[in-house]
């Protein structure tokens, strides 16, 4: 390594501690089915314990057949995993990059495994969610504090395993969603392309989990997860107007509502909020899933499936814009994530990149943050039962 390496400043990634003190990074995953046979028992991990109902799982399965029983997101983890393995390489991070999935092969627990056998001693995770809430952050640590007993009781070392910082809102996870805006406004027709309303999506849960989302001083209405949302979404939204020029309407709405009837979910549904836009004279609107980072089922049957023949029915010209995916700027912000956290594990004061009002998000998430319905175990977090 060279002279200028060692002399670089650390928080801008080229030190040459590097990723020191990790030793790996695990990319971790929803999982999802990759043939029509691992329909059902995908749907049986994902759903074990979580009162959905039967009508709701056959409706979601429907779903998957449609697309011969194949999900994207398994495809799209491997993209993600070659993009940020690139980036690590042409940086001069030398930090080996897993994967492993919450609900479908590689399942977490196998990967885990994997790394303890490689003699991986510190672990940095990177969920692909970049929002606070029990389903997107606390069920992942739930997931880690598993597999880590499982290995524990086949007599393994276990190495430690820390969490990534929320990553809502990194330029380099706004800046992307915003180009995406760009580019969905451009396929409207020119006719109704300033008129067009941003309606930003994301999965809908449960009310009272947003509202004990994130840490406990964050919990009230909506919680962290809502106020997150919220942030980035008003930071695409003025990105998008300071580069057309033009001032859109735009709000927050949710998808993929699942649970029973009788439960209440974040509102309103992308669907019925099209009917809204258009009772209202909206003449288009772009459909923006800043709630996630690669165009899955979730992505590809309830917007460009469900939602975008509702919109033809109303006939509301729409469009949908594209997630984060392996554009650049999202890798090289993950590349400046794991160099942050890992300057500051060793005692170092790195830059720490956010836009917005909230500011960069805890590093270790706090007791009480998202609780569970029934308490678990949790790694990565204050109240983590392993070192
Ligand atoms: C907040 C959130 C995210 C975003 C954060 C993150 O990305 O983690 C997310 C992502 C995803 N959710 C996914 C799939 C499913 N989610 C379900 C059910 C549920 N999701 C919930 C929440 C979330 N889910 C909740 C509160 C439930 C109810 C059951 C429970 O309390 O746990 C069900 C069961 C059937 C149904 O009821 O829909 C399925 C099949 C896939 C894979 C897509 C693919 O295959 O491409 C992905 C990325
Ligand atoms: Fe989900």
């Amino acid at each position: 390594m060279s002279d200028a390496f060692d002399a670089a400043d650390p928080a801008d990634g080229s030190s040459s501690a590097g990723a020191r003190p990790y030793d790996a990074l695990l990319l971790l995953s929803f999982g999802g089915p990759e043939g029509p046979d691992d329909v059902v028992p995908f749907l049986e991990n994902v759903t074990r314990g979580r009162g959905i109902p039967r009508e709701r799982l056959a409706e979601v399965g429907e779903h998957y057949f449609q697309f011969g029983g194949v999900s994207p997101i398994n495809a799209q983890c491997r993209q993600l995993l070659e993009a940020v393995r690139k980036e690590f390489a042409e940086a001069a991070v030398d930090l080996p990059v897993y994967w492993g999935n919450r609900n479908w092969t590689p399942y977490l627990i196998d990967t885990l495994r994997e790394m303890v056998h490689d003699g991986r001693r510190r672990v940095l995770t990177l969920v692909t969610s970049a929002y606070a809430s029990y389903s997107g952050c606390r069920q992942y640590r739930e997931n880690l504090a598993e597999a880590l007993a499982t290995l524990e009781a086949e007599g393994l070392e276990l190495p430690r395993v820390d969490k990534l910082r929320h990553y809502f809102n990194h330029p380099g996870f706004i800046a992307p969603v915003a180009d995406g805006v760009l580019a969905a406004l451009a396929t409207l027709p020119a006719a109704v392309r300033d008129g067009a309303h941003l309606a930003f999506t994301t999965h809908s849960v449960p009310v009272s989990a947003a509202d004990t989302s994130g840490p406990p001083e964050a919990h009230g209405e909506g919680g962290a997860y809502v106020a997150q949302h919220l942030d980035a979404a008003r930071l695409v939204a003025e990105a998008v107007r300071e580069r057309t020029g033009v001032d859109r309407s735009w709000e927050l709405v949710y998808q993929s509502r699942s649970g029973p009837p009788q439960v209440p979910w974040l509102e309103p549904d992308i669907c019925d909020h099209l009917e809204a836009l258009h009772a209202r004279g909206a003449p288009a609107a772009v459909m923006v899933p800043i709630g996630f980072v690669s165009d899955h089922m979730e992505v590809l049957y309830d917007l460009d499936t469900e939602a975008t023949a509702r919109a033809a029915e109303l006939g509301l010209p729409v469009a949908r814009s594209a997630t984060v995916g392996t554009d650049p700027r999202f890798t090289a912000a993950i590349r400046e994530l794991v160099l942050e956290r890992a300057a500051l594990e060793r005692g170092a004061q790195p830059e720490r990149c956010a836009l917005g009002m909230l500011g960069p998000s805890h590093d270790v998430c706090p007791v009480g943050c998202c609780p569970a319905r029934t308490p678990k175990p949790a790694a990565a977090g204050a109240d983590s039962p392993y070192p």
